[in-house]
């Protein structure tokens, strides 16, 4: 384990302590909620190539890339503006005050497919064509998100499909949930290879967006899934619990 996500470790594993019995030095437990409470999030756009990629999703990413040169297409950050200015509307809104004032618990959350070490989880980026109300993601599904041997778990393609449709419906309908999601896995997915998740609007029906979705290889000769979707466009004068 990396020695900063053992000292992490450590620190919650002291602050959760008195939960379960004996308390720790007083020392101990004024230093591990330092840790986390002088915490400062560094963002990273995670959307970027690092080291773990592979050429494939190299290939792919510059190609993108360059297709963003002429405006048609446009490179969507993992942190940004628009995300963070959402993100805030989101939790000033919707999330209940209870909730909004726990900022230890706040402070460690992590958008699920951000939440691995580079190379281990979902790397992907994505890229959105406004005038055909599409985005495309191209995702290398690391060693960590194994199902059956040597191929991703259905619930982690489940995820960056989950993932790529919401952004979609983000883009068209502003602060929407999913509520409906169906998924054929027609071919399973080898673990590390890359695919691209195509997903476009279907319709728009007052506050519902029909989002559909297909997995390919980048080739674009296998068909891995397709899968359909609905959001719902929340509504700011309804609690959501
Ligand atoms: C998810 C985005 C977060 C917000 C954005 C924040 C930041 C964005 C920036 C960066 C983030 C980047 C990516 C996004 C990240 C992750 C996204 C992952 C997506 C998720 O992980 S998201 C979590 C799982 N998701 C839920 O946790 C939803 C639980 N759910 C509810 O909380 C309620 O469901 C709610 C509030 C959505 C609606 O509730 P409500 O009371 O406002 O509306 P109501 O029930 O009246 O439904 C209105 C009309 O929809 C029809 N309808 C409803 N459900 C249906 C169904 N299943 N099938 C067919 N029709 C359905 C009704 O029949 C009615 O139809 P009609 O009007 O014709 O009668």
């Amino acid at each position: 384990m990396f020695p900063a996500c053992a000292v992490r470790l450590r620190a919650l594993h002291i602050l959760r302590a008195p939960r379960g019995g004996v308390l720790p030095p007083a020392g101990e437990r004024r230093a591990a909620q330092k840790l986390f409470s002088s915490e400062k999030v560094i963002h990273k756009d995670r959307s970027l190539p690092n080291s773990s990629w592979n050429s494939d999703l190299k290939l792919m990413f510059d190609q993108f890339m360059k297709k963003c040169e002429d405006g048609s297409w446009e490179h969507l950050p993992s942190y940004g503006s628009r995300s963070s200015q959402i993100v805030q509307y989101f939790k000033e809104v919707f999330l209940e005050t209870k909730l909004r004032k726990d900022e230890q618990m706040l402070s460690q959350a992590r958008l699920f497919t951000r939440s691995y070490e580079d190379g281990l989880g979902f790397e992907y980026v994505m890229f959105h064509n406004e005038q055909e109300k599409r985005t495309v993601c191209f995702c290398q599904g690391g060693p960590y998100l194994q199902g059956p041997p040597g191929f991703l778990h259905g619930g982690s393609i489940a995820t960056i499909i989950d993932e790529t449709a919401s952004m979609t419906a983000i883009i068209a309908g502003g602060i929407v949930m999913t509520v409906n999601l169906n998924i054929n896995y027609k071919r399973p997915i080898p673990l590390c290879s890359v695919v691209v998740i195509n997903c476009q609007v279907d319709k728009i029906e007052g506050r519902k967006l029909f989002i559909s979705c297909d997995v390919r290889s980048i080739d674009e000769k296998t068909l891995y899934s397709d899968a359909t979707s609905l959001f719902i466009k929340l509504d700011p004068n309804k609690s959501l619990t």
